[in-house]
């Protein structure tokens, strides 16, 4: 407890030098009263007011970083207490009649404590609103990246589907073309075979990073699923994805990818299919994806 108010020690010594000081002021200008005098329920109310002033300001600087929100705060709840306690003083103490400077002593600070304190709290909840965005931010973060792949730095299925609806709109709000482009390697399923799936798990990443540095800016490439990526094209028309869809085939044809454990180079070599997109929701337009690319990897197959 002491050592999380030690930042506060000079503020905390003020406000009992003044209570102090305060209390040798009514010593020396007044009397003591009798017990007898004594008015039990003020003396509870008015001194277990100052009590709890002190608890709140002990709360607000253990549990809160130092700085100006804390200051305000801090300030206001001593001048609170210093109110408080000067007033609870003339339950002991009598003063003299031609004595006033008590009544400033007494009021001055509330109204003043009150003003800091509001700033505080105001200046609290501004802070509090742009922790809460910001959490929010983190939030959305992480819950994004449980959408991404574990192998590649790509987003998976979900990830695209999001964005894919997010770009659709985008395009017919811009009344843009927006084309989707497919690539699918070739016998893949041979090179886990004969390599090991760990080595098909390299290629997978290699190939991810090939693709990515063939891509402008603005596509966005997601592994849908196993050897197949997709690659969402905004402000692009059929024409202008088929031509990226051939640069992709040359570069994965070109990509020497050497096995771990020989070196030996791995001829790669992928199917691709375009589409551009309709009036349509991301399922329908993804299905027409795969089937265009099923058809392209028709020959393959019969080849087989
Ligand atoms: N190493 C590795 N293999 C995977 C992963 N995900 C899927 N696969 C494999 O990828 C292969 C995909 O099979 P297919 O879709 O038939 O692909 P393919 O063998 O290239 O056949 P075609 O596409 O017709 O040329 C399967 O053998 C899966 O086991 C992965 O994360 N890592």
């Amino acid at each position: 407890m002491f050592c999380v108010l030690k930042p506060h020690r000079w503020k905390l010594a003020l406000l009992l030098l003044a209570a102090n000081l305060g209390l040798i002021l009514h010593l020396a200008c007044g009397e003591l009263k009798n017990v007898s005098e004594w008015v039990w329920l003020d003396i509870i109310g008015e001194g277990g007011s100052a009590l709890l002033a002190l608890v709140w300001l002990g709360l607000v600087l253990k549990s809160r970083p130092a700085g100006r929100v804390t200051n305000y705060l801090a300030l206001g709840l001593s001048c609170i207490f210093f109110s408080w306690w000067i007033d609870s003083l003339d339950e002991f103490i009598r003063l003299p009649a031609s004595i006033t400077w008590d009544h400033w002593l007494e009021s001055g600070p509330m109204p003043v404590g009150m003003i800091l304190l509001t700033l505080g709290i105001y200046h609290w909840h501004r802070e509090q609103l742009a922790i809460s965005a910001q959490m929010e931010k983190r939030e959305r973060l992480f819950r994004e990246h449980r959408l991404f792949d574990t192998l590649t730095p790509l987003g998976g299925a979900d990830y695209l589907k999001r964005q894919l609806a997010d770009s659709l709109q985008d395009s017919r709000d811009q009344q843009q073309p927006l084309s989707l482009l497919a690539l699918d390697l070739d016998n893949f399923t041979a090179i886990n075979q004969a390599y090991g799936h760990a080595e098909g798990d390299a290629v997978l990443q290699a190939l991810s990073h090939v693709l990515l540095l063939n891509l402008r800016r603005q596509d966005l490439l997601c592994r849908l699923a196993g050897d197949r990526f997709v690659v969402v094209l905004p402000n692009t028309g059929e024409r202008q994805a088929q031509a990226l869809a051939l640069e992709l085939e040359q570069a994965v044809r070109s990509l020497a990818h050497k096995t771990r454990q020989h070196g030996e180079r791995l001829q790669l070599a992928a199917s691709t299919a375009v589409v551009m997109a309709l009036d349509e929701p991301p399922q329908d337009l993804l299905k027409r994806l795969n089937l265009t690319l099923a058809r392209a990897k028709q020959p393959l197959a019969k080849s087989a």
